[in-house]
């Protein structure tokens, strides 16, 4: 084997994994002076936010928005000089097809859970409206330490407003089933209305009010000009500017502690590399298999952790042969037993991909949720297909398409079933009784961007934590008041 770096006397990092957790891992690493070297085993940087092309048109091929509802994503993008093409999505209005049609969303909702039962005609039918108010007069509900957020809200609220509306939410987030998902986990604001109020509408119309008083009234959303997958090149780049090494086409096959001097040791082939301190910025099974040796604890908790799969459709039309309804797209409950569960109509939703080529119409659709794998087995002319029937049926778009392109999400999402908290409580337990190693990204706190870097910036902290008590102890070694064993 070849030692390919050294160690440096002290702070030098290595992270695993070049998704936007391990790029915003790094990024705030080389902002407090430690040296990095990033490991990802692909041929590309990026991960989840993956930037395209179809027709000649730049389009995102992965995640295509960002949640401004929280700072951490947009701020990133402006640290990386991103600022001046930041863009809010065109239109903030979006549909359910549900029931035989294309219905507005409707407005003022968490996570579909809705604060009254105004506007929610034609989404329900009449005695799912009525059933909604008994909320009122029902007993309390014991959430306990997390329930599914489904079953909570069925409870409260009648099934249909989870089938119809919650449902297809949680089904573009997490790829999910709504009485798996975590309430807790996965909609943590409702998890604590639900502890603090009997009425659930109630709780919801106090979060909504809350924000209100916030100020939270800019863009829920956000999008970069050119791609959200503009953001994970950025990042890199900005890595690079600072010293930092980005390595691809580098899985790394064997991580070790080395006892003798507190360090890891890092093995990618023949190439290895010592470092003070790692984070661990991949996928739950991969990071499973990396934590196997040094806390099979740990690597236990994460390979339960599940992935949903999904594949998304993405299709340009001529403007001229093609008209779409307003908005930016619809969401599809599974109840209504379509194949397609959303579509987004990419140069509505965004500006910057109505200007790439004024005289095309992008959109896309995505298919597959949790244990639907059947659908995933189809071949891309089929999925197309598939793709095209139902925007037929939703819209009357019925031209062919000039391009399409799919691009496959294998165990793109993980699930945050109940009880994900307490996993994720016991995974950094056992990683806290390592020094000098961290982990983050979507299997942990949230799947969307923001959640993710979050989750970085706390693994940094975690690190230089771990380093600066390895620093202090080399600088002061601690004295022994009873003499050594050697005495
Ligand atoms: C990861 C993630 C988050 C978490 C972000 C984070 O926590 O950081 C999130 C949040 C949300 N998504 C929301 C709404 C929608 N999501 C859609 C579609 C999709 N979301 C997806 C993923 C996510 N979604 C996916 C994989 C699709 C499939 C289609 C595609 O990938 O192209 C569509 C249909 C298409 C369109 O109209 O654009 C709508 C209307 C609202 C409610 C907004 C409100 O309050 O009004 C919220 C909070």
């Amino acid at each position: 084997m070849r030692e390919v770096q050294d160690r440096a006397s002290t702070g030098h990092v290595v992270v695993i994994g070049a998704g936007i957790a391990g790029l915003a891992a790094a990024h705030r690493l080389l902002e407090r002076g430690t040296r990095v070297t990033v490991l990802e085993a692909s041929d590309r940087v990026g991960g989840k936010l993956l930037p395209g092309e179809i027709a000649g048109a730049r389009v995102d091929l992965g995640a295509e928005s960002l949640l401004a509802r929280r700072p951490e994503a947009v701020a990133l993008a402006r640290e990386v000089g991103l600022a001046d093409r930041l863009q809010p999505p065109a239109t903030a209005t979006a549909s359910l097809w549900t029931r035989g049609a294309l219905r507005p969303m409707p407005q003022g909702h968490v996570m579909g859970v809705p604060g009254t039962a105004a506007a929610l005609s034609g989404v329900l039918s009449d005695e799912g409206l009525a059933r909604i108010e008994r909320d009122a007069e029902l007993p309390r509900t014991e959430v306990g330490d997390d329930v599914a957020v489904g079953e909570y809200v069925a409870e409260r609220l009648g099934r249909e407003v989870v089938d119809r509306l919650v449902d297809p939410l949680l089904g573009g987030v997490y790829a999910g089933d709504a009485y798996r998902i975590s309430m807790r986990s996965a909609v943590p604001q409702l998890f604590e209305a639900a502890r603090a109020h009997t009425s659930l509408m109630e709780g919801v119309r106090e979060i909504q009010a809350k924000a209100a008083a916030a100020r939270q009234t800019g863009p829920v959303f956000m999008g970069i000009q050119g791609g959200v997958g503009t953001l994970p090149l950025a990042v890199a780049e900005s890595v690079r500017a600072r010293g930092g090494e980005i390595l691809t086409g580098t899985p790394v096959t064997e991580l070790r502690r080395t006892p003798a001097d507190g360090g890891w040791r890092i093995v990618s082939g023949v190439h290895v590399w010592h470092a003070d301190a790692v984070i661990v910025a991949v996928p739950a099974p991969a990071a499973a298999a990396l934590l196997r040796t040094d806390s099979p604890g740990a690597a236990a908790e994460l390979g339960a952790v599940e992935y949903a799969s999904m594949a998304l459709v993405t299709l340009a039309y001529r403007r001229a042969e093609a008209a779409l309804p307003e908005g930016s797209g619809f969401l599809v409950p599974p109840v209504d037993g379509r194949t397609i569960k959303a579509a987004t109509f990419a140069s509505q939703k965004w500006g910057w991909i109505a200007d790439e080529d004024p005289d095309l119409l992008v959109l896309r659709t995505s298919v597959g949720r949790y244990g639907e794998t059947e659908i995933l087995r189809r071949d891309d002319a089929e999925l197309v297909d598939v793709s095209r029937h139902d925007l037929r049926a939703a819209t009357g778009l019925d031209a062919a398409p000039v391009a399409s392109l799919v691009t496959r999400w294998d165990d793109g999402l993980p699930q945050y079933p109940v009880g994900h908290h307490a996993r994720v409580a016991r995974v950094r337990e056992l990683v806290a009784g390592l020094p000098g190693l961290a982990v983050c990204g979507a299997p942990y706190d949230g799947v969307g961007v923001p959640a993710c870097i979050a989750s970085a910036y706390a693994a940094v902290d975690q690190i230089h934590g771990d380093l600066r008590g390895v620093q202090e102890l080399t600088a002061h070694p601690v004295q022994s008041l009873h003499g050594g064993a050697g005495e």
